[in-house]
């Protein structure tokens, strides 16, 4: 089974039968954030997402997806599975114990976040997940696969990056769901609301990339 738990588990929730099948100790009850990412390699903006959405969500858990391609990308540069569980385990473990990474697109074999979704929720009623992703993201969203299932399927929270806030805010994704949008002063709320339910975070704002990583550049302004 390859899942990882970055610390001890949270007090309050024991082990259920069966839970341990997909690698995740999820319960009924339980709000969980789903962050799907290529980790490619993993940095401390993913941590920055993770927290922020857990402070702000009130998240018990955070499951990071590590996808076996983002169908969207090439796939000449996305590095072995393996390196990219253990880059995206070294950066979970700096946000705490919460944090689980684990490889489930790969088990249930595939590549599209509607799949994963579905997957999910199916095994695991009555927890309520809310799928997290950055505001590039969401400015590319309207060309995920299924993508108005996942907004009808789980609340969505955005975490603004640099770079991508006006594009995301005009996105087709944001226009079409415009009246489902909660403040984000109340994104508290998110995870207890029925979908389509979003929410964008403007936390402070973390310039990281893996692809500035990739090309070696310098990661912060005074790194050198
Ligand atoms: N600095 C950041 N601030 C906010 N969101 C981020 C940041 N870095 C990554 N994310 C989000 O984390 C998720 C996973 O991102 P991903 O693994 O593709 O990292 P990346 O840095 O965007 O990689 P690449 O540069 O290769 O595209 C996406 O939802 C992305 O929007
Ligand atoms: O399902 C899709 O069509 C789809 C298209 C592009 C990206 N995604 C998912 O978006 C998440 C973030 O991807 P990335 O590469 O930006 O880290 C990751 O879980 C991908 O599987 C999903």
């Amino acid at each position: 089974m390859s899942f990882f738990h970055a610390g001890p588990a949270p007090k309050g929730f024991g082990p259920r039968p069966g839970a341990l099948r997909d690698g995740l100790d999820l319960h009924p009850g339980m709000k969980v954030g789903l962050f799907g990412g290529s980790f490619n390699p993993a940095h401390d903006g993913h941590a920055h997402v993770a927290e922020t959405a857990m402070r702000r969500l009130g998240l018990d858990r955070v499951v990071w997806l590590v996808s076996p391609q983002n169908p969207l990308k090439s796939s000449h540069e996305t590095a072995p599975l393996s390196e990219r569980m253990a880059s995206a385990r070294a950066a979970a473990a700096t946000v705490g114990p919460a944090m689980i990474v684990s490889d489930f697109e790969t088990r249930i074999g595939t590549r599209w976040t509607v799949d994963t979704v579905r997957a999910l929720t199916a095994r695991y009623p009555g927890v309520k997940f809310v799928w997290l992703m950055g505001s590039d993201n969401l400015a590319s969203f309207h060309r995920w696969r299924g993508w108005t299932d996942i907004m009808r399927l789980m609340p969505v929270a955005v975490v603004a990056r640099p770079g991508s806030q006006l594009d995301s805010r005009t996105a087709p994704a944001a226009a079409r769901f415009a009246r489902f949008r909660i403040p984000a002063a109340q994104a508290g709320l998110l995870p207890s609301l029925q979908a389509p339910a979003w929410t964008y975070l403007t936390a402070p704002l973390n310039p990281r990339s893996s692809t500035a990583i990739r090309r070696g550049e310098a990661m912060n302004p005074g790194d050198g």
